[in-house]
């Protein structure tokens, strides 16, 4: 038997060598579930063929790069040595994606919560159902609609130089955006590394002191194509368990992008990183290296 020594928070621990725990880290590197499991078995026969008894997470971890630099293309080790950057960093991340209806933000999350192995994950959607519940619609009529129509439910009409539609939208924006603070100032005190995605998460309107902290990071997503845009509703409503009529995106695309342009807007005038949320793997990489840049330097990684 192989004792594998590592430590979390700080936290010494000692495990038996497993195949599956090393191919779960590989697989989150983007190696196909078989070569992961072909890997991990190989570098487990090569260690008991060598008679190691004990070896720390730190060597296993040099093996796994040395092997996948001999074998695979050089991004498939630096994903893995990113995954183990921002896992090793001794505060919770917590990692803001926001984007306009259907541009791909609860997708997007899901992806990196998996790269990352970050178990908590919520949507703005359901901080606003919560807000719902609570919150009647006499007094907040605009958070019972959805973002893109929450002008219909404005008490007052904004001045005719504004656009309804934005003023709507920034008005359910800050209220949610009370709900979504108080998750992330949760996750701080609880300690645990969170994602919470939606259309909600928009530059300018989490309190600056948090933003300010820099395990806490926000991307924006958005979709300059519009028909690929369209296609992402198409997409959705080809899930079996979706219950939201294509008709109401497409009946508001007009508003929808006008969000999406905004979003990108305020990304900009707040330094928010932004993609285009074309190819899965090139958003995916791209969040995993701008964290690995902010959040994953060596003034994070634990010091003990
Ligand atoms: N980068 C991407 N490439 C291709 N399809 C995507 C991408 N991101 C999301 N999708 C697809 O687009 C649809 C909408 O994505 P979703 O995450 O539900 O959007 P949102 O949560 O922003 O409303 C889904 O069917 C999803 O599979
Ligand atoms: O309010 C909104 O813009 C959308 C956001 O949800 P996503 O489309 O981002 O999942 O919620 P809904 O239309 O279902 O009420």
């Amino acid at each position: 038997m192989i004792i594998v020594r590592g430590s979390v928070n700080r936290k010494e621990y000692t495990s038996r060598f497993s195949k599956g725990i090393l191919s779960r880290s590989l697989i989150r590197s983007e190696l196909s579930p078989d070569k992961a499991y072909e890997f991990a078995s190989r570098i487990e026969e090569d260690l008991k063929n060598k008679g190691v008894t004990e070896i720390t997470t730190d060597e296993i971890a040099d093996i796994v790069v040395k092997l996948l630099d001999e074998e695979e293309e050089k991004s498939v080790s630096e994903r893995y040595l990113n995954w183990r950057k921002v896992r090793e960093a001794k505060d919770p991340l917590i990692i803001l994606i926001g984007g306009a209806s259907g541009v791909g933000t609860s997708s997007m999350a899901f992806e990196i919560s998996n790269r990352l192995g970050i178990k908590t994950m919520i949507s703005t959607d359901m901080i606003r159902e919560v807000m719902r519940k609570i919150v009647s619609e006499d007094l907040s009529p605009v958070i019972h609609e959805s973002s893109f129509l929450a002008y219909r439910s404005m008490k007052v009409a904004p001045p005719p130089e504004f656009d309804f539609v934005l003023a709507g939208f920034k008005d359910q924006v800050a209220t949610v955006s009370v709900g979504v603070e108080a998750v992330i100032e949760r996750a701080l005190k609880e300690g645990i590394s969170i994602i919470i995605e939606g259309v909600h998460i928009v530059p300018g309107f989490i309190r600056k002191e948090l933003m300010e902290k820099d395990n806490i990071v926000m991307f924006t997503l958005t979709l300059s194509d519009e028909e690929m845009h369209k296609n992402r509703f198409y997409s959705r409503c080809g899930d079996i368990w979706n219950n939201r009529p294509l008709e109401k995106y497409m009946g508001n695309f007009e508003a929808i992008r006008k969000t999406n342009a905004y979003l990108e807007d305020q990304a900009r005038k707040e330094g928010t990183p932004i993609i285009d949320n074309i190819d899965v793997i090139t958003t995916v990489d791209f969040i995993i290296e701008t964290l690995t840049e902010t959040y994953g330097g060596m003034k994070h990684v634990r010091k003990d």
